[in-house]
């Protein structure tokens, strides 16, 4: 269907377990391919800087076992960079990375980097990667990014997430009305509008509701759950939560 909302599963923190232990088990590549088993539209996996995770010989791995796309977030390194081109990806999402942060804090800033910044995606979307970046809501990133030319944005959802958790719904529905005016302005501007960070089933509906949006990506909640009632199950019922949400 050309207007189904789609699911990119996360799966960064199955190879956090794994490395927990320094070993092979649990394999990020079993759980990429049962994800697209269990219907993920596609798999994100964040290479970071510091290899917290996600490993350079899991990317290779896990594209050469699935056959949906793989979104490669990625800092904006020339390391980073060099590392896409040699696996040309679906899809490049840029990410800032702090490495003493424990998860993605912001935005990118791309306002006020748009010269570089549009420089440095240029040779990926080039190679054929999707591009994306990874924003907060906020207009002025929003329009640099259609400005440097990137075709896609993902809008970090991560604010209205905790402010959810944290039980202040008031914050929580300014952070959601500045998500829905940020689709709504990346839409008129051409972008496609993607979302993503801290997505549960209980934040999930009024995003996956707007209809400007074409693409979550989740994660840490999903591998969460799946400790739980496993990973088939977890992505089903997240499935269904944005399907009902979707009308
Ligand atoms: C950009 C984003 O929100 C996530 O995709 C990112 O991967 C979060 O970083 P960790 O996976 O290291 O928590
Ligand atoms: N870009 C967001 C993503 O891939 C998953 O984020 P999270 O659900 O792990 O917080």
């Amino acid at each position: 269907m050309a207007d189904r909302l789609r699911l990119g599963v996360n799966i960064d923190h199955v190879a956090t377990l794994r490395n927990a232990r320094g070993g092979a088990l649990p394999d990020p590549v079993r759980a990429a391919v049962m994800a697209e088993q269990a219907g993920a539209d596609g798999i994100t996996a964040h290479l970071r800087e510091d290899r917290r995770h996600i490993r350079d010989a899991d990317i290779g791995a896990i594209m050469g076992a699935i056959t949906i796309p793989l979104n490669f977030e990625m800092a904006a390194t020339p390391e980073m960079q060099a590392i896409a081109l040699s696996h040309r990806p679906h899809a490049a999402c840029i990410v800032p990375e702090r490495r003493e942060e424990r998860t993605t804090e912001g935005g990118l800033e791309v306002a006020a980097n748009a010269t570089w910044m549009g420089d440095y995606i240029a040779p990926l979307r080039d190679a054929g990667c999707r591009v994306s970046l990874f924003i907060a809501a906020d207009p002025a990133q929003i329009d640099a990014a259609a400005r440097i030319g990137a075709p896609v944005i993902e809008l970090h959802t991560g604010a209205y997430c905790d402010f959810h958790a944290e039980g202040d719904f008031a914050a929580r529905d300014a952070e959601l009305a500045r998500l829905i005016d940020g689709a709504k302005q990346a839409a008129d501007l051409g972008l496609e509008v993607h979302m993503g960070h801290g997505l549960s089933y209980d934040t999930v509906a009024p995003i996956a509701a707007l209809p400007e949006v074409r693409e979550l990506n989740i994660g840490h909640f999903l591998i969460g759950e799946a400790v739980f009632v496993g990973l088939p199950q977890a992505i089903a019922t997240m499935r269904a939560a944005m399907d009902k949400a979707r009308g």
